[in-house]
């Protein structure tokens, strides 16, 4: 495919997507139906239709409209890109632009400007004080590739040594002792010998931090409660946890982690609801709960579209649920590790706060990551049970 052909491509798939499909399944179905693609078009059609979307505010203005073809020119524009080379109307490439399209856009508004919804302004501006516009900033870009070295198995250089033999370049990121960014052939990772021997996963640099910084117990289980795919779950096995129980209010997100831990020579027991119960009291219990998924809009291009003021609120008194329903579970003189990958404050300190009212803990450590340090938004509070 020609670079105007793909961008033609991206705008047809995104005007599915304004008309409410989920990105990801438009892709596959034109992936399955466009035998002329080979893997480099589907990568830069699939790059281009996700960048478009993480800019959505912006490439609405920058283009002149809410169309697919408006989205894609627009983004050619925010990265400085000269539309008129691909929108050439030769062979498959889109039509010439039109006098309207070749207009100088009005100038943005904030909103518009950091790609964030209106109603979410206040929220980041009272979360990240100073920071928000360069943090927001830095969330209208694509997201790096982050392995976790798997420290029980390999040293984080042999790591690096490993995965070069194989033609995927990668260097030590400092956010956390096992994590390597990958900065050539990322896409190479999960076929590579190194993935499947167990010697790195693909874990956000900030994911592992959080798992770094969550106080292991000298003795006695852990918890993982929100387990999901086991990401965190994993990155604590490696560092010695054990044994390690792993629960999920929906199981199938965990159906995967047998293999993982499989892979990873760790040791991980999967638990419905009423064996948590069962195997209680635990020494650490980890809520890595559903949230915003704010600190992660990198990595998930259409969430901050998706994100409605009831559907926050309701993200916030779940998370008080799954607090409250977890912290019997704790031993006395155990912890309890809250973690989102959110950015804003009500998720974060104010549920902390709203924690630390109850009798009997006491507030421990936490540390709040932030976009800026390289890898997603992430919260971590650990609160310390009365002994
Ligand atoms: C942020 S994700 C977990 C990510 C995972 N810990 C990781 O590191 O890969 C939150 C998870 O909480 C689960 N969840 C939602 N409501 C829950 C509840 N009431 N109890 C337990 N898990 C819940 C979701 O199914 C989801 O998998």
């Amino acid at each position: 495919m020609t670079p105007g052909a793909r961008c033609a491509a991206a705008a047809e798939i995104l005007d599915r997507w304004l008309a409410g499909e989920p990105a990801e399944k438009i892709l596959t179905n034109w992936s399955r139906a466009s035998r002329f693609a080979g893997s480099k078009d589907r990568a830069a059609v699939r790059d281009l239709v996700f960048s478009a979307i993480r800019r959505r505010r912006s490439s609405a203005v920058l283009g002149h409209g809410e169309t697919g073809r408006a989205l894609v020119l627009g983004y050619l524009r925010s990265t400085g890109q000269d539309p008129e080379e691909l929108f050439s109307g030769i062979g498959h490439a889109p039509d010439l632009l039109t006098d309207a399209e070749r207009q100088p856009p009005r100038s943005l508004e904030l909103g518009e400007r950091l790609d964030c919804p209106d109603w979410l302004l206040p929220e980041c501006t009272r979360s990240l004080g100073e920071e928000r516009d360069r943090t927001l900033e830095a969330m209208r870009d694509r997201a790096p590739v982050y392995l976790r070295a798997n420290l029980a198995r390999t040293s984080r250089q042999s790591a690096v040594d490993r995965l070069a033999v194989e033609d995927i370049v990668t260097r030590p990121h400092p956010l956390s002792p096992s994590a390597l960014e990958a900065v050539e052939g990322a896409r190479r990772v999960q076929g590579s010998a190194c993935y499947r021997d167990g010697l790195v996963e693909i874990q956000d640099a900030a994911s592992q931090a959080v798992s770094d910084a969550i106080p292991l117990p000298d003795a006695g289980a852990v918890l993982d409660y929100c387990a999901g795919g086991g990401g965190k779950t994993l990155a604590l096995a490696a560092r010695g946890a054990g044994p390690i129980f792993a629960h999920d209010a929906d199981p199938r997100r965990m159906k995967d982690l047998p293999t993982r831990a499989a892979r990873a020579g760790a040791s991980v027991e999967r638990l419905s609801g009423n064996d948590v119960a069962r195997h209680a009291p635990y020494a650490l219990v980890v809520a890595d709960v559903p949230c915003s998924g704010s600190g992660a809009w990198r990595r998930q291009p259409e969430a901050r579209w998706r994100l409605e003021p009831d559907m926050l609120e309701g993200l916030l008194a779940l998370q008080r649920e799954i607090v409250d329903d977890v912290a019997p579970f704790v031993a006395p003189g155990g912890a309890l590790a809250y973690v989102t990958c959110s950015m804003f404050r009500s998720e974060n300190e104010d549920q902390a706060d709203w924690f630390l009212k109850r009798d009997g803990w006491a507030w421990e450590s936490g540390r709040r990551f932030s976009p800026l340090e390289g890898g997603d938004g992430f919260f971590l509070a650990v609160f310390r049970r009365n002994a």
